[in-house]
């Protein structure tokens, strides 16, 4: 099945390793988000899987092949880094008919591409005048020419509206849904939340995790459970006595850590304390990352 496979990927620019010993691997069938801060070094990853950037050291294969050696290569990766390259001028019909001419493609490859996106409407539409939303249907029309196994996308919902950031998340489910490995960055661990089944998280260019999203937020997120009850100060000490970390929250409440929701049930019933609430509280996606990249974030506001 193919896959996309780096291996020890390094990019040095002058004296700043931009991209340092990277490894990991983007599975067929699943979406797979690489996450990182703004200057993480994804792009730069993503440009060296393409073929469009140099590594110092290391390789990026898709389907156990580097990028140049690939005979057609739109038949194995569509990519989408930049959806206002489209040139502006051009009809969406003719500028992904120019892409399938060049690349030997058949041209009713054109009408399924336009058909898949749901754009046929504006195929005879300049792209110059397209919304966001429209340009960036076009540019993942054009990745879709080669009907390829392997999908890359940067960034891909930066800047659309609500709408369009649920198209392209469903979107990015189904090509994976049919079997195709996909890797989509983004700086924001919430647009992650919904669409990715695997992370890859990199800071300063390293390798910070790399997981199934419930490891990822087992793992980094600590779970807090929020309590109310009248007896709030006798309780809390109790929690205390029994091992768990207390603080003060909102309106009266207790948010606990250090125990489970029914560890703290059972605690209040052996002392018959009577609660109004107990709650347990999910980690956010955007807390566990924060966590995880603070370092790479400290540093990066260290040197600016
Ligand atoms: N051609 C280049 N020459 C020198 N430095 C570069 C070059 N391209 C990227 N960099 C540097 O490499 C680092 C990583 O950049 P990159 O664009 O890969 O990060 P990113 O994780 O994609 O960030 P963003 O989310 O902001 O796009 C940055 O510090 C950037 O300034």
């Amino acid at each position: 099945m193919a896959h996309i496979d780096v291996r020890g990927l390094t990019k040095r620019y002058g004296p700043d390793t931009v991209v340092d010993d990277l490894s990991f691997t983007v599975e067929a069938g699943q979406v797979t988000g690489f996450l990182g801060p703004n200057g993480a070094g994804k792009s730069t990853t993503m440009k060296m899987i393409l073929g469009l950037a140099a590594p110092t050291e290391g390789s990026a294969t898709i389907g156990g092949r580097r990028y140049a050696d690939i005979p057609v290569p739109l038949t194995e990766v569509g990519a989408l880094l930049d959806a206002g390259a489209v040139h502006g001028g051009r009809k969406a019909y003719d500028h992904l008919l120019a892409l399938a001419v060049s690349n030997g493609l058949p041209t009713r490859r054109v009408d399924d591409a336009l058909a898949r996106t749901g754009i046929e409407a504006v195929a005879g539409k300049r792209a110059g005048g397209f919304s966001l939303g429209m340009r960036q249907r076009l540019g993942i029309a054009a990745t879709l020419l080669g009907d390829p196994q392997v999908l890359i996308f940067d960034e891909p919902v930066n800047g659309l509206d609500p709408e369009g950031i649920r198209w392209i998340r469903d979107f990015m489910r189904s090509l994976a849904g049919e079997g195709r490995a996909v890797l989509v960055s983004s700086h924001l661990m919430s647009e992650m939340a919904q669409t990715a089944d695997h992370l890859v998280v990199i800071g300063r260019g390293r390798l910070i995790a790399d997981t199934s999203m419930s490891e990822f937020l087992r793992d980094n997120g600590e779970g807090t459970v929020l309590v109310r009850t009248r007896d709030r100060d006798m309780f809390a000490l109790r929690l205390t006595d029994a091992g768990a970390d207390v603080r003060e929250g909102l309106e009266s409440s207790l948010v606990i850590s250090g125990m489970t929701a029914a560890e703290i049930g059972e605690l209040a019933s052996y002392h018959d304390v009577t609660l109004s609430e107990l709650t347990p509280q999910r980690p956010s996606l955007e807390d566990a990352f924060m966590q995880l990249t603070k370092d790479s974030v400290e540093y990066e506001g260290a040197v600016a």
